[in-house]
């Protein structure tokens, strides 16, 4: 069954005008490697610890202002459409019938968590009701890109939405005009010279302080104190960590300072506001400042995929021995990530999402072990946003015997990932207003500035130093679960059934 809202009366719960206080404990296990009796053995002991956290302005949904960064680009205008036209209550013509707008594809807006069970019923509810979040009609987006198209004829660039829904934005669009961008054609595909037609000048020190100066703007134009910004603009070309350059938060602004060309665009946004391919130094500063970061590059479509096949056949004992992963797309992503220096960065992101799942097995794989791992992406511009992706798992199974999987998916990729970047949003803003504190410590405090509760919408995670990555999709949805049950003084979902 399913229940659009519900209160939790406990004793681990208190509702007050502003806040909501609970009481949660906290268990948790720790392994050590101990001398018993002159040899050796792992043991493993539970390790209490008692948290009660708190979640402020219950009531107040506050007001959110989002800056993309590329907001001009498929996934930006898509997003900003998709969030307009469920405000505005607009339905379309398609072949089939008359559409609605909706928030399919953000788990946020459209997935549920079970809350209990009523005579041997399991309750659902939507996601959302579970803690005060802020109400996507009370988004508002601005941003920056390097091309001056208004968001309008971006929109009908991108190809993604229905004419008829089109021209019905139109009108809400064709004001938004995107801030000049931070550009360096060293960084991403030598095509996209082309549109980069609204550039910001100067020094890279020059163009960060145009950022801040571009933030604080727009914050004081709309009046809020908080601002939520994201990368959503082109693969950058991949950039390692350097030492005397970017290691340290010291180097990276003295890098600034210096005008260093391998500094890029990315970094110098992310100085301005901390964020995305993230740099030790980068790390440190968000640290030092307190600001959330997230992880690297949304996690869409074959990635998202891959973290639950690959949890699933190393979950049941079979062993993934190789892993394809083929698409093509037509859109500008496409076109950018064709050359081979940006499509390095993605084939990264796309890669890494196996190894803390080959790592917990060790039955299937030796160490250092890992299954062959391919991506490949090609652009094939006829089909546009509509990326043709296809996968093959082949798996060594029972007494040598060998199974394949083969999976073909066709959708319009903007549309997938315009959802996951409102979860960004929505998800990044409410753990702001979530503080605990442990048993013994003095006082409440935030998450962890590297907000791994991010994981689940990102391709690759980013941790606080000496956390695991995990990958596997179940359980970083399963932690987003808990720790919002955890707000409200439920227990973790144990999924015993033992009564
Ligand atoms: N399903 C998806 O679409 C999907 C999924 C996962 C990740 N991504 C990633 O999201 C990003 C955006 O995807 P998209 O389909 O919207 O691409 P897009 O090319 O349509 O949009 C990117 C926009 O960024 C702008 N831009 C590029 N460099 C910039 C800079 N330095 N400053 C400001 N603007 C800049 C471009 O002009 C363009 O308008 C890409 O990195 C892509 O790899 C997309
Ligand atoms: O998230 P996912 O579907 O695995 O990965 C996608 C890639 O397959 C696609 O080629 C790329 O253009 C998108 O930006 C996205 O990164």
């Amino acid at each position: 069954m399913f229940i659009e809202s519900f209160k939790v009366e406990s004793p681990n719960v208190k509702y007050t005008e502003n806040e909501i206080h609970s009481v949660y404990d906290y268990e948790t296990t720790e392994v050590v490697h101990e001398n018993r009796n002159g040899s050796y053995q792992w043991v493993v002991k539970p390790k209490p610890l008692n948290t009660i956290s708190k979640q402020s302005n219950r009531h107040s949904r506050p007001q959110v202002r989002v800056m993309l960064v590329g907001w001009g680009g498929n996934n930006g205008s898509t997003l900003t459409t998709g969030v307009i036209a469920n405000k505005e209550g607009i339905s379309w013509a398609t072949k089939d019938k008359v559409q609605q707008a909706n928030y399919f594809g953000s788990f946020t807006q459209a997935s549920s968590i079970r809350v209990g069970s009523y005579n041997g019923e399991e309750i659902y509810t939507p996601f959302k009701s579970l803690l005060p979040m802020v109400n996507p009609d009370d988004v508002v987006f601005g941003g920056w890109d390097i091309s001056d198209m208004n968001l309008g004829d971006a929109m009908a660039r991108a190809k993604v939405l229905y004419i008829d829904l089109q021209k019905q934005l139109r009108p809400y669009m064709e004001h938004m005009v995107p801030l000049p961008g931070i550009y360096d054609p060293d960084f991403i595909a030598a095509n996209q010279g082309s549109h980069a037609n609204s550039v910001t000048k100067g020094t890279k020190k020059e163009q960060v302080d145009h950022i801040i100066k571009d933030m604080r703007e727009f914050k004081e134009k709309n009046k809020v104190d908080k601002l939520v910004v994201l990368w959503t603009a082109n693969t950058e070309c991949y950039s390692d960590v350097v030492v005397g350059l970017n290691d340290t938060m010291e180097n990276l602004l003295s890098s600034v300072e210096k005008n260093e060309s391998e500094i890029s665009p990315s970094t110098l946004y992310e100085i301005a506001f901390l964020r995305t391919r993230f740099f030790p130094g980068l790390i440190e500063l968000a640290i030092s400042k307190n600001c959330f970061i997230g992880g690297d590059d949304f996690k869409s479509g074959q990635t998202k995929m891959k973290s639950v096949l690959v949890d699933f056949l190393v979950g049941a004992g079979i062993k993934p021995t190789s892993i394809v992963s083929y698409n093509h797309l037509g859109n500008n992503d496409g076109m950018d990530l064709s050359a081979p220096q940006t499509f390095r960065s993605k084939e990264i992101s796309k890669s890494n999402v196996v190894d803390d799942m080959v790592a917990s097995n060790g039955t299937l794989f030796e160490p250092g072990e890992h299954p062959d791992h391919v991506v490949v992406i090609k652009y094939v511009p006829y089909v546009g946003d509509s990326k043709r992706a296809m996968d093959e798992y082949t798996s060594e199974i029972f007494m040598g015997g060998k199974n394949t999987i083969v999976m073909h998916n066709t959708c319009e990729d903007s549309l997938l990932a315009a959802p996951i970047i409102l979860d960004l949003v929505l998800l990044a803003e409410l753990s702001t207003r979530i503080q605990f504190k442990a048993e013994g410590e003095g006082k409440f405090h935030s998450f962890h500035p590297v907000a791994t509760i991010l994981s689940y919408l990102t391709k690759a995670s980013l941790v606080p130093p000496g956390t695991p990555v995990v990958n596997a999709l179940s359980k970083q949805r399963a932690m987003l679960d808990n720790i919002l049950r955890a707000c409200v003084g439920l227990a973790p979902e144990n999924n015993m059934i033992l009564e």
